[in-house]
């Protein structure tokens, strides 16, 4: 009788989870638009996890088109990947979508996270930071910017001149890069100086967990959230946050006890502006508190180098591959820095560069985050398609597949900076690529993002050459249901170029 009872328990508890698991099954099926088959339990998603999310997105939209519905676990998600529905859903309807899914971190500091605040707080903490890579305030970290960059050239030259036949093997240029942007971060946003290598390596516990090795558990748990709570696993470390944090507050003390301050505005001062408001009834409504803008700060240190680094390595890879494309960029590079001897390119010159700045949106367009989201607030009608997302439905934007777009690109997986140079960007839909997303939730870095991009760009190419070797390749892994380009190093043979020894 016992063992029957159990039975009967057991039976139960399995066809509830069954049912918990499959309640949103048949949501997507009713709206009229194509759906990616759920697995019996697991979801649509759990069936393509052996695909890099962004490679697997490219291939649902050749499969099922521009709009597609998929089962996340058991949540139903729209993905769109049209860049005309891209428009209307971030900018011109961005009223009907001006939710984000929230996501809990575990951690109340990590909770702060800007890409994740909601409403009201979202909107104070968006007009705050804003402002902070204006034209005028990228101007003031152009130098610090430019001294970080030609410490890296030097270092790296130092390095290749140590070598017997002048060529740095096997370098892995994406970390390389990204502890030199780490610096140039260090110094242009906090006046902070450091060689110690702390900061790289605390960024690296920060946003490389080891969580992300349990992909398979990551995508049950999607179907089974409460499983999120027991599982060995984090999607992000906060101890370097509250490091860092601790860091700002000591800047923050004796900045303000300093009589005389010796470095441009920066977000030390940009932290001890806006902590004056705490008090204000505005901030206190919306809960806005003094970890809320120590860690805007944070987000500022850790979020362009990882994504830089990235990008740029790939812009790199490419450049390998075509002669043609290399030669014509390393000409335009050459005129940027003609008559220039002290090192400090001039920041007008530097935007005149048409073809750096082609390679830069195409290197963007192919390696950008995989995706963004909204959710939608109130019930919206898409015409062209003929259907409805229902208010409180996630809509996945997903870029890495929008930028691929066949309908909008030629050849779309190829590395074409063509695309992007006057004579061809005219006739490039304004949405059809979105490295930065779009309308009032875009990226606050953007302008910083490009800044950097720039001038990183015309150090490294001014300098030096680069080499495919056999092990050279763009690998990325995981079928992480999560947005991060998790990669394999990407090395490079690496001298100097001829006109440089
Ligand atoms: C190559 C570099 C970068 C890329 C490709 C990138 C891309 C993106 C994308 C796609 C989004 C989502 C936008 C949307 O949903 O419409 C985003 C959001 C955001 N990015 Fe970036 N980003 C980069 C660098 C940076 C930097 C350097 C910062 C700050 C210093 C930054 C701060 C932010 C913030 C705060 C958000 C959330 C905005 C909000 O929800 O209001 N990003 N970024």
């Amino acid at each position: 009788m016992f063992f029957l009872l159990v039975l009967a328990f057991l039976l139960s508890l399995v066809i509830l989870l069954a049912l918990y698991a499959r309640w949103n099954y048949g949501v997507l099926e009713n709206l009229n638009i194509p759906v990616v088959k759920p697995h019996f339990l697991l979801g649509s998603t759990f069936q393509y996890r052996s695909l890099t999310v962004g490679y697997r997105d490219v291939e649902l939209m050749r499969k099922y088109g521009q709009v597609f519905g998929m089962y996340s676990g058991r949540e139903p998600q729209i993905f769109i990947c049209d860049p005309e529905l891209l428009r209307l859903i971030m900018v011109k309807d961005s009223s009907y979508f001006d939710g984000k899914s929230p996501l809990d971190f575990g951690d109340p500091l990590l909770n702060e996270m800007p890409d994740y605040l909601q409403g009201e707080k979202w909107r104070i903490v968006r007009n705050l930071t804003s402002p902070a890579f204006s034209s005028a305030k990228l101007r003031l970290m152009n130098f610090p910017m430019k001294e970080s960059l030609k410490d890296f050239v030097n270092d790296l030259t130092s390095q290749i001149e140590k070598t017997n036949d002048g060529i740095l093997r096997k370098c892995d240029f994406d970390d390389t890069l990204f502890n030199a942007l780490t610096d140039l971060t260090l110094s242009s946003l906090f006046s902070i100086k450091d060689k110690t290598g702390r900061f790289p390596k605390l960024l690296k516990k920060f946003a490389k967990p080891d969580g992300l090795k349990y992909e398979t558990l990551n995508h049950v748990a999607l179907s089974f959230p409460f499983l999120f709570n027991f599982m060995p696993l984090t999607l992000l470390h906060p101890e370097p946050a509250y490091e860092f944090i601790q860091i700002m507050e000591n800047l923050i003390k004796s900045r303000l006890q300093a009589e005389h301050k010796s470095s441009p505005p920066d977000v030390v001062d940009f932290c001890i502006d806006q902590l004056k408001k705490l008090e204000t009834p505005e901030f206190q409504r919306a809960k806005v508190t003094r970890s809320t803008i120590l860690f805007q700060a944070f987000n500022f240190f850790f979020s362009g180098q990882d994504e830089t680094a990235l990008v740029t390595s790939a812009m790199i890879y490419h450049i390998c591959k075509s002669p043609e494309i290399q030669e014509k960029l390393y000409q335009e590079v050459d005129k940027l820095w003609e008559g220039i001897d002290d090192g400090q390119l001039p920041r007008e010159k530097l935007l005149e560069a048409e073809y750096l700045q082609a390679c830069i949106n195409e290197a963007l367009r192919l390696y950008t985050f995989y995706h963004t989201e909204r959710v939608c607030t109130k019930d919206w009608y898409c015409d062209k398609y003929n259907f409805k997302i229902p208010k409180g439905m996630t809509v996945i934007i997903a870029l890495w597949a929008a930028n691929r777009n066949s309908e909008y690109f030629e050849s779309p997986m190829e590395f074409n900076p063509e695309r992007f140079m006057t004579g061809n960007k005219e006739n490039l839909h304004q949405y059809a690529s979105s490295p930065f997303g779009h309308g009032p939730r875009h990226c606050t870095g953007k302008p910083l993002a490009m800044e950097v991009f720039r001038y990183a760009c015309a150090h490294i190419f001014k300098k030096f050459e680069f080499h495919l070797r056999p092990d050279s390749a763009l690998i990325l892994h995981s079928s992480n249901p999560w947005t991060f380009i998790n990669h394999a190093p990407i090395y490079f043979d690496i001298s100097l170029r001829s006109n440089c020894e």
